[in-house]
Parts: C-alpha cells; structure tokens; sequence
C-alpha cells in the first residue's frame, strides 16, 4: 500500500507546501548563527505568523483517512505526514521483494549525538516502517513492543535507505523485521517489533469506520 502525500486538494496542497516551508524555517533555526538583534526581529514576525495560522484552528491533526481517489492518508502524521512539519516526511512505497522500503534523508536538525542521528528519532522511523510493513500485508496494529540494535552511527545530510518486511502473526499479534542502511545495503540500526490489532478495529477498522 502507499499512502499518497500529496492531497489533489487545492487547499490541502497549500498546507501541505506551507508544512515545506515551515520545515526550511526549522532548519534554518537549527543551524542560523545571525546576531541577537536579528533572531528578535524574526521571533517577532514569526510570532505574527503564528496568530494568523490560530485564527482558524482544529484541535487534532489533519486525520487518517480514505482521500477522494480512494487511497489512504494521513497528512498530519509524525513521520509521513506532508502537512506535518515535524514529519520528515518519509515517503513508503511497496518493496519490489516484498515488504516496504523508503528513501530518506535525515538532517542537522535530527541530531543526538554529535554529527549523528538521535537514537530516539531512528526508532521513531523505524516503528512506523515496520507497522506499515504489517499494514501492507492486511494486518494493521499498534506497537506493542520495539527493540532496537544500533550498529553504526546514523549519518545526516547523506541518502539511506530503510525497509521492513512482516515476517508472521499469530492471532491479533503481528512481528515484523527492519532496518535503516546505507545505500549499499549496510545496516546502522535494526528493529523487530509486535504489533497488536486492537479487537476493536476488527470490527471498526482503525480509523474508526
Ligand atoms: C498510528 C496508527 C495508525 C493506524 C493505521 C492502521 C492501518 C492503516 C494502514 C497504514 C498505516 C501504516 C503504518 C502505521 C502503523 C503503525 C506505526 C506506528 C504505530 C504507533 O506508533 S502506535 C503507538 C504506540 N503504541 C501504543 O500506543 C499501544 C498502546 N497499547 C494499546 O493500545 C494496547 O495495549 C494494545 C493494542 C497494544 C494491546 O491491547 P489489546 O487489549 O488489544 O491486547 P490484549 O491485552 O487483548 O492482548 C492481545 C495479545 O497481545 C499481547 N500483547 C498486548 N500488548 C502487548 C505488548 N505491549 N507487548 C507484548 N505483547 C502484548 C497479549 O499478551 C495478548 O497475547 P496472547 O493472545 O498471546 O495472550
């Protein structure tokens, strides 16, 4: 399954783009060294910015749902999510071999130690690739449980790639395998994790159906 990212809604399209710059204004946060005067002026128009965006405002993310076209999307999602600032967003496609792959490339602003990856922020990716690993094969869960071996630093600011594969289920319980590597396939953090299918979405399906 791929989630679309890109709405065909003009004005989720504009969210979405706005999401895209609010993600360049992060990283120039991360990384500007302009004088004290400079970062108060900006603040303050920021600040401005902010209100207008309040003016009209929900509570809750822009939702799991069925788009027009019939796919599934979840624009305000932590990690796909194109009208999610914090979103990378990564962007999940079916495996050719099975199982579901993305291209992603961290940046400044993702890092733990320094001139690597948090540690927090690679699982974070990994834990939704491998519960959509589950989804693709038919059997969407929550995380129940995530293991995580780092192996190697991971790098920002240079292409990887991550996959994850189901790799079997018992009951409403669901395992599945994953990795973030380099491009030629060498592993820096793998992750196995269970995820459960709460009883309820069997019924009523995730989203609340
Ligand atoms: C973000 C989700 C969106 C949903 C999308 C769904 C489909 C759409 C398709 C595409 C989406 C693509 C990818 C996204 C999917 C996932 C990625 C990110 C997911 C998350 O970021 S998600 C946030 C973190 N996650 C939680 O917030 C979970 C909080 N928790 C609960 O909601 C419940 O706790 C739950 C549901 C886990 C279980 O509740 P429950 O009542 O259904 O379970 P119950 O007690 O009946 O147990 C039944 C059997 O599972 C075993 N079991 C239960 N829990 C276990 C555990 N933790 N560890 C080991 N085993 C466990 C029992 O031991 C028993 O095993 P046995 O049958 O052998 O006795």
């Amino acid at each position: 399954m791929t989630i679309e990212v890109t709405a065909g809604e003009p004005r989720l399209d504009a969210l979405c783009v706005l999401a895209g710059q609010v993600r360049e204004l992060m990283d120039a946060v991360a990384l500007t060294d302009v004088g004290e005067e400079e970062l108060t002026a900006v603040t303050g128009e920021l600040s401005a910015l902010t209100g207008r965006l309040r003016a009209a405002a929900r509570t809750t993310p822009q939702p799991f749902e069925v788009a027009p076209d019939g796919t599934l999307r979840h624009l305000g999602n932590a990690v796909t999510g194109a009208a999610n600032p914090h979103a990378l967003p990564l962007a999940v496609e079916r495996a050719p071999g099975g199982g579901v792959r993305a291209e992603l490339v961290f940046r400044p602003l993702h890092e733990g130690p320094p001139g690597a990856v948090h540690g927090g922020i690679s699982a974070m990716i990994l834990d939704h690739l491998l519960g959509q690993a589950v989804a693709a094969a038919g059997l969407a869960g929550m995380t129940g449980t995530l293991t995580v071996r780092y192996r190697a630093p991971v790098p920002y600011g240079t292409p990887l790639v991550a996959t994850a594969e189901h790799t079997r289920s018992e009951g409403r319980k669901s395992w599945a395998d994953g990795r973030i590597a380099l491009p030629d396939g060498t592993p820096l953090a793998e992750a196995t994790g269970l995820f459960v299918t709460p009883a309820g979405w069997l019924q009523r399906g995730p989203a609340g159906q």
